[in-house]
């Protein structure tokens, strides 16, 4: 996508505040009234106080020949007046201009994020696979803030630095327009310097601000893995590594920082010079007597102000490239079509029982024109109430065939049914709701176990939470925490074992009484007795519930009703205990090896 429409997309965005924004604009081009009026009775003063050239046609046609204009005093008073008010009036619309643009953005900032929260909730495990989550991160914490500087930056000061430029062009035009234009030949020249100046601009941003997602990347990731560094003592790798992170940022900020100072400070020694011949021409002039001292200050007084909406409007330049770059970032979030997508027409049935078929499924991750299967024409038929096992050695493809189950994916081809109905056609809300999962790596959440254990039933009471934590085998060393079930978990759960993460997240899907229950590898961090207690609650929980349990465990399933052996990816045999023993293949090996270990 192209870098100005980028910028249009925001500029939409913002604009659809249309009443908050138009009030902002209003109050700014309200106090750039009173910042153009600030010279002009001084003008007064050295004209027609101080001397006695009349007063200008102008305020003579606005308000008649009034008497006492006439008296220096009364209009030096009068002058003085209007001096105070504006001083007041300028001070007063900028407070008012800086506090309703800081709420104002700050709305716009905390309504982005939302936004792309909610997207990102909705997007596939694949999106999180291809994004590193401290990218996510600094784009959801740093660049959302684009709207801000879109508004601070941009809208507010370039709308109000036109006006002020326009209104001082007017002034100064009325004087003497030879002088005027001089003036504003700083224009064209500024534009020769931003045309020059906006390609290096750009490159060097975006290279910042990759460089920086990376660097936010590669902090969160080695924090969240600073076990792992200590046990391996590569400490010293990480921090070589970081190194390189950083000072590849550097470089990308150094160079970044020097392009656009560069374009800043031309554009100053452009507004500079110009000044100086304005300045130059316009005592020539007053030397001449074509304008008198009071027009003289006044273009003087401007000649100094014009500066700062020019300046303004060259800030606002540069930011509109930083900003393109950033928000691209965002729209890519936005953008992104990495979703398993609700088909409109899809209509969620009464209920589930939990008739599970699978039919000549295919599924490989990545593009289908890879051709890479990571799962070939799977076909099962688990009748509700029933438990299949699903075994087979590491890379087979079993946590694959069940993500396919809660449509972390869809198949490439073939099609998988609940109670007949092929899962595209459900309600992805609804029939996440009616399976519970337990994945290989028990994700806590940094709150408390009680909620923990229901985050998929918010609303159950601490009787039925303190149920489902007994039926986990989770209840004994629950009870023995200084605060029980109100024990909060750290962020990363590392106050409790791996065994007692696995309970309380076979807790959650226990409570969560869905008619069907995915386990993969439950117990694999539990011991002996405590998993053989686990299974026998399991038994109890799977009677009325279609049940799919990825084990290596082989004795703990003896007594499903289904047990399939995958193999790269394809079904190699099935049946129960019995059967497949009987069958002295892959199964009967497995199960026989583990005996005798
Ligand atoms: N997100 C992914 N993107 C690409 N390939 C993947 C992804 N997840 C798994 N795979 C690949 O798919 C194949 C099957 O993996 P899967 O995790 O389903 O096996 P598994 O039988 O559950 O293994 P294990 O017993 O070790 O958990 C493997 O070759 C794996 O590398």
């Amino acid at each position: 996508m192209k870098k100005p429409s980028l910028l249009l997309r925001l500029l939409r965005y913002v604009v659809s505040y249309k009443l908050k924004l138009s009030g902002l604009i209003l109050i700014a081009l309200v106090g750039v009234g009173f910042e153009v009026l600030k010279p002009l009775p001084v003008k007064i003063i050295i004209d027609s106080v101080l001397s006695s050239k009349p007063l200008p046609p102008l305020l003579i046609g606005l308000a008649g020949q009034s008497i006492w204009w006439a008296d220096k005093g009364a209009l030096l008073v009068g002058c003085l007046a209007v001096m105070a008010v504006s001083a007041a009036g300028s001070a007063l619309f900028a407070f008012w201009v800086t506090s309703f643009m800081a709420g104002f953005c700050q709305r716009l900032v905390t309504d982005l994020s939302i936004e792309l929260y909610h997207k990102l909730q909705q997007l596939s495990v694949t999106f999180y696979f291809k994004n590193k989550i401290g990218d996510l991160l600094q784009r959801l914490s740093s660049d959302v803030f684009v709207v801000y500087y879109l508004v601070a930056q941009i809208i507010v000061p370039a709308t109000s630095s036109l006006l002020s430029l326009g209104a001082m062009f007017y002034i100064m035009a009325c004087i003497n327009l030879e002088l005027a234009l001089v003036a504003l030949s700083v224009v064209p020249l500024l534009v020769i310097a931003l045309v020059v100046f906006t390609k290096p601009m750009e490159t060097t941003t975006d290279k910042q601000y990759q460089s920086f997602g990376n660097l936010s990347a590669f902090v969160q990731q080695s924090l969240a893995s600073m076990r792992v560094i200590q046990a391996f003592a590569r400490e010293s790798l990480m921090q070589k590594k970081m190194e390189t992170h950083v000072m590849e940022y550097n470089r990308a900020f150094l160079k970044a920082t020097q392009v656009s100072a560069g374009y800043n400070q031309l554009s100053a020694l452009i507004t500079g010079l110009v000044a100086v011949i304005v300045v130059g021409f316009g005592a020539h002039q007053g030397m001449n007597g074509v304008i008198s001292a009071g027009d003289l200050f006044v273009f003087l007084g401007y000649i100094t102000a014009l500066y700062g909406p020019v300046n303004s409007l060259s800030i606002a330049i540069g930011t509109s490239v930083v900003i393109s770059s950033r928000s691209k970032r965002l729209f890519d979030i936005l953008d992104s079509e990495e979703f398993v997508n609700d088909k409109p027409s899809s209509t969620a049935p009464a209920r589930l029982s939990g008739n599970i078929s699978f039919e000549n499924v295919d599924f490989g991750y990545g593009l289908r024109t890879s051709g890479k299967l990571t799962l070939r024409n799977i076909n099962l038929h688990v009748p509700a109430g029933k438990t299949v096992a699903i075994v087979g050695p590491t890379g087979a493809g079993k946590s694959s065939l069940i993500s396919l189950l809660s449509r972390f994916y869809d198949p490439w081809s073939g099609r998988i049914t609940i109670d007949g109905h092929d899962l595209r056609t459900i309600p992805l809300g609804f029939l996440r709701e009616n399976v519970a999962l337990v994945l290989q790596d028990p994700f806590l959440f940094p709150m408390t176990i009680s909620e923990n254990i229901a985050f998929g039933k918010p609303d159950a009471t601490p009787d039925e939470i303190r149920k489902a934590a007994q039926a986990a085998q989770a209840h004994d060393f629950i009870k023995k925490l200084p605060l029980g079930y109100d024990t909060p978990i750290t962020e990363t759960g590392t106050s409790l074992s791996g065994g007692e993460k696995q309970r309380i997240s076979l807790a959650r899907a226990f409570l969560k009484q869905a008619p069907i229950l995915i386990l993969d590898e439950p117990t694999s961090a539990l011991d002996a007795l405590t998993e053989a207690q686990v299974f026998a609650a399991l038994n109890k929980v799977a009677s009325e519930k279609t049940v799919f349990i990825i084990t290596h465990r082989l004795s703990a399933i003896k007594h499903a009703d289904l047990i399939i052996t995958l193999q790269d990816g394809a079904v190699v045999e099935s049946g129960t205990h019995q059967n497949l023993l009987a069958m002295g293949n892959t199964y009967a090996e497995m199960y026989n090896h583990q005996q005798i270990a």
